[in-house]
């Protein structure tokens, strides 16, 4: 690709997540990004994925599937002027409680709260049983495919871990309605914080798009960001 093409093509985002929007400003300007939303991807299968294998290839899955919806798109429009396509998804991954005969523990995913149902029951599940003095995971596959059809992929798995149960703070934040549309019922960037006693790992990765790793994915694309110019 030669260099004038590579800076005028437009890099799409191919996301409805305005966290997603506001992390990928960091690394390519504003007026290079164009959003286009994805149909909705369904999110199943993680019922029987009990394994870090099954679960990073079921969500690299679902970010691929998100990225051939937004080249669809692009293609029936007869579009040709973008230099890639980005897509991700966010899971949160955690530890079965064990059970008095359990030989190993079992790795259960959760999505984002189920809006339609009773969602504040069921993150408060999440938190009393999941989250409380525990470690969970943040799992995020990112997939960029380049104008060529190229395709670049990474999962980066975040580790975070919560205070004690605080039953107050809970029944406070459940009311703040923020649970929802977030993966696991929880915003890290926002009063969710509050529950966080540490993390280790990429923080961005947990609010949706982890920049170490897209820096990368963007570079081996040859695609210039706000650190290659400086
Ligand atoms: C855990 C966590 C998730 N999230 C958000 C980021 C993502 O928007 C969402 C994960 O859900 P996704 O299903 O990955 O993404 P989405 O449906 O919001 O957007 P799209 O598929 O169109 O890209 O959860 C936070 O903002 N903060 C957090 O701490």
């Amino acid at each position: 690709m030669d260099t004038m093409a590579a800076q005028l093509g437009k890099i799409i985002l191919g996301s409805r997540s305005p966290r997603r929007a506001e992390l990928l400003q960091l690394l390519i300007p504003a007026e290079q990004i164009e959003i286009l939303t994805p149909a909705n991807s369904v999110e199943s299968g993680f019922q029987d994925a009990h394994t870090w294998r099954e679960i990073e290839r079921l969500v690299s899955e679902i970010a691929r599937t998100k990225n051939d919806d937004v080249i669809q798109q692009l293609e029936d429009a007869g579009r040709t002027d973008y230099q890639a396509v980005l897509t991700a998804d966010t899971v949160i991954v955690c530890l079965e409680p064990r059970q008095v005969d359990d030989k190993v523990a079992t790795l259960h995913v959760l999505g984002q709260p189920h809006e339609e149902g009773d969602w504040q029951s069921e993150v408060r599940r999440w938190f009393k049983q999941y989250y409380f003095g525990r470690d969970h995971w943040a799992v995020t596959a990112l997939c960029l495919i380049d104008s060529t059809g190229w395709l670049h992929e990474s999962v980066v798995r975040t580790t975070v871990t919560f205070r004690r149960a605080d039953l107050k703070l809970l029944d406070w934040y459940l009311s703040t309605k923020e649970p929802l549309g977030k993966a696991g019922g929880y915003a890290i960037q926002e009063a969710g914080s509050m529950f966080v006693e540490s993390i280790e790992g990429s923080l961005t990765n947990v609010v949706g798009l982890p920049l170490e790793s897209l820096n990368k994915l963007l570079k081996d694309c040859e695609i210039d960001t706000a650190m290659s110019k400086s």
